[in-house]
């Protein structure tokens, strides 16, 4: 029994790729005044969530909403005193497991500043420091003091070397990390300080890993913040002119990336004073202009979550401050982790100056697989479903040439794209050329999809992928990155699934991901979904692949949607892999009975 006609509204993430390079580095370009990832330019934007103040069974949540608002990076604070409650007494469990919200950052495709001190501040209890300094009453915290100093390196050689192979040039997420905090706004100026921390940090972590500082953006705040070593970056507001705050770094930092580490989206709460409240639209016109800059941003606070327990903070401004229990920071995501109209304000943001998704990370976490000419999937042990094989046009190509594959040799069909702009299909059986133009560099990537193996007949010994070489007017195109694609997994670990409302988008030419839910009216029979106007691809519902649909090229309309993978009462998430092209206005129908023939039965909804 089929559900009736159900109309879906879907959310686009296309397929947007940043190129990878064999080596794992993490990289501050001088001359380009970028940073570099694996030795290509790269921009983070990111947002700090803290995970001291969100229970860890929503961890997960919280950084799928800030993957799907589009940033590509986290920002996550360490507070000493969560971790050693007493002297020598470590805690790193259940909600205060720091090494799993950096891997579950990782899951999820997101790379990691991490901030670990020993000073935080972040309006957190003693700005992170264990009150238990302070037994030694005449200690004088964030300096040279013995004493202090001594429980700081015991505190670091403990947390450290957790933090090392999660290091990006280990293999893992953590791209830079933060020495000290605002040092520059604080009395002591103790540089022998910042020098000690610095030689820690090196000893601990190695020579490779990007350390650096973040101070107010005032000069007279920058001068005993930083360090030669230690790359100068700074904080400042929506209140503030971006040019002169860049400016104050500048006078630091006369080359190198801008760098905003704490872009604060809303502010933090007194007790008897008013709730923070800030603009959406000041916050994304800033977000807009820093961006417009080539600027990376960190959004402080992105999530800003709660202080349970004792763990609130206060200021001192003449009279003692004690911050509120809620963290919410008039934060893109609440302190309950709903998105609010700054986080939409944010996306459209970003959406205009970053690739919205950085699906790769996710769907090829093992990486690509660098090789002078292409290799078939069971070279790299893939089985079914698609790879996607990228080089770049090796010079300019002003006037269309042919881009070409030997005969069968698409194994089975690849969907050709030039700067991420669709290009045609080259068939196994049809067609293997097309006409392309680009400027030396441009990205070329085929999705290869592998359209199941013959399983009768004299030689079916069926490989798959581009068993030929392709070549551009008849030379070779050489320095293939190939990235096999774990779609399911991904999917089935929430991806792309948006955590965030539904929102209407525009169907596009080739392949990508759209995404949404739909609510069962209240029974899951068995039912049938239709594909108007859409070319062919696959769908998932609720992490179910239920196959690949042709309308296009039929004789089957409809997939056939068993009730049981189906959910009542609660969203169900769907997903389609358009490989062609969507329509305009992109939705599906639900039927009562399936359409196995290419004859339509006269629905208004066919001529869709
Ligand atoms: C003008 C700001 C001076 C104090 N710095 C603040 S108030 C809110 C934020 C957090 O405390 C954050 O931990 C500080 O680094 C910067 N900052």
């Amino acid at each position: 029994m089929g559900l009736p006609a159900l109309g879906l509204l879907l959310a686009a993430a296309l397929l947007r790729t940043e190129a990878a390079l064999p080596a794992r580095s993490f990289q501050i370009d001088f001359e380009r005044d970028c940073f570099r990832k694996d030795g290509a330019p790269f921009r983070y934007v990111s947002g700090s969530v803290h995970y001291a103040r969100v229970p860890r069974p929503a961890w997960r949540d919280r950084l799928l909403r800030l993957y799907m608002a589009g940033l590509n990076a986290v920002q996550v604070y360490v507070p000493w005193n969560y971790h050693e409650p007493q002297p020598g007494v470590y805690d790193f469990t259940g909600d205060r497991d720091v090494e799993a919200f950096l891997d579950l950052a990782a899951e999820l495709g997101l790379l990691v500043i991490l901030r670990p001190g020993p000073y935080i501040c972040a309006e957190w209890e003693m700005g992170g420091l264990p009150a238990w300094l302070l037994w030694k009453a005449d200690i004088i915290l964030r300096s040279t003091d013995p004493a202090y100093l001594a429980a700081v390196d015991a505190w670091l050689h403990v947390l450290l070397p957790k933090v090392k192979p999660r290091l990006y040039q280990h293999g893992g997420n953590i791209i830079s990390v933060q020495v000290e905090n605002e040092y520059g706004s604080y009395y002591a100026c103790d540089p022998s300080y910042l020098q000690h921390l610095l030689g820690t940090f090196r000893a601990l972590l190695g020579p490779e890993v990007l350390l650096f500082t973040t101070d107010g953006a005032q000069v007279e705040e920058l001068r005993c913040g930083t360090l030669q070593g230690l790359y100068a970056t700074v904080d400042f507001g929506p209140d503030s002119n971006v040019t002169e705050a860049f400016g104050a770094q500048r006078h630091i930092e006369p080359r190198g990336p801008l760098v905003n580490s704490e872009y604060y989206t809303g502010w933090l709460d007194y007790w008897g004073g008013p709730h923070a409240s800030t603009s959406a639209t000041l916050v994304a016109q800033g977000l807009a202009d820093m961006l417009q800059l080539g600027a990376n941003v960190n959004m402080y606070m992105f999530h800003g979550g709660t202080n349970f327990a004792y763990w609130s903070g206060a200021d001192f401004k003449g009279q003692y401050k004690p911050v509120t229990t809620s963290y919410d920071y008039d934060a893109p995501l609440s302190e309950a982790g709903d998105p609010t109209e700054k986080l939409f304000a944010i996306r459209t943001v970003i959406s205009k100056y970053a690739d919205l998704l950085d699906v790769l990370d996710v769907l090829s976490p093992s990486g690509p697989i660098q090789s002078q000419f292409p290799l078939i999937f069971e070279t790299v042990k893939q089985a079914h479903g698609f790879m996607l094989y990228r080089t770049q046009l090796p010079r300019d190509i002003l006037a269309p040439a042919t881009l070409s594959a030997p005969p069968h040799s698409i194994c089975d069909r690849g969907y050709v794209m030039l700067q991420k702009e669709y290009q045609g299909t080259l068939e196994r059986d049809g067609q293997t050329e097309l006409r392309v133009k680009g400027k030396a560099g441009d990205t070329l990537d085929v999705l290869l999809e592998n359209m199941g193996r013959i399983s009768f007949g004299a030689n079916f010994s069926d490989f798959k992928g581009l068993l030929g070489n392709l070549s551009l007017d008849s030379r070779l195109l050489r320095k293939w990155l190939i990235y096999p694609l774990a779609i399911d997994a991904a999917i089935q670990q929430g991806w792309p699934h948006a955590a965030l409302p539904k929102s209407s988008c525009r169907g596009r030419a080739g392949p990508a991901f759209y995404t949404g839910t739909f609510e069962t009216p209240g029974i899951a029979w068995d039912t049938f979904v239709k594909f108007p106007g859409w070319s062919k691809g696959q769908l998932w519902i609720n992490g179910f692949n239920l196959g690949r649909y042709w309308p296009h090229q039929g004789p089957q309309q409809t997939l056939f949607v068993p009730g049981s993978i189906l959910r009542v009462g609660c969203p169900n998430n769907i997903t389609v892999l358009e490989l062609e092209g969507a329509p305009p206005n992109p939705f599906l129908l639900f039927l009562d009975q399936p359409l196995f023939n290419r004859t339509f039965n006269h629905s208004p909804m066919d001529k869709e």
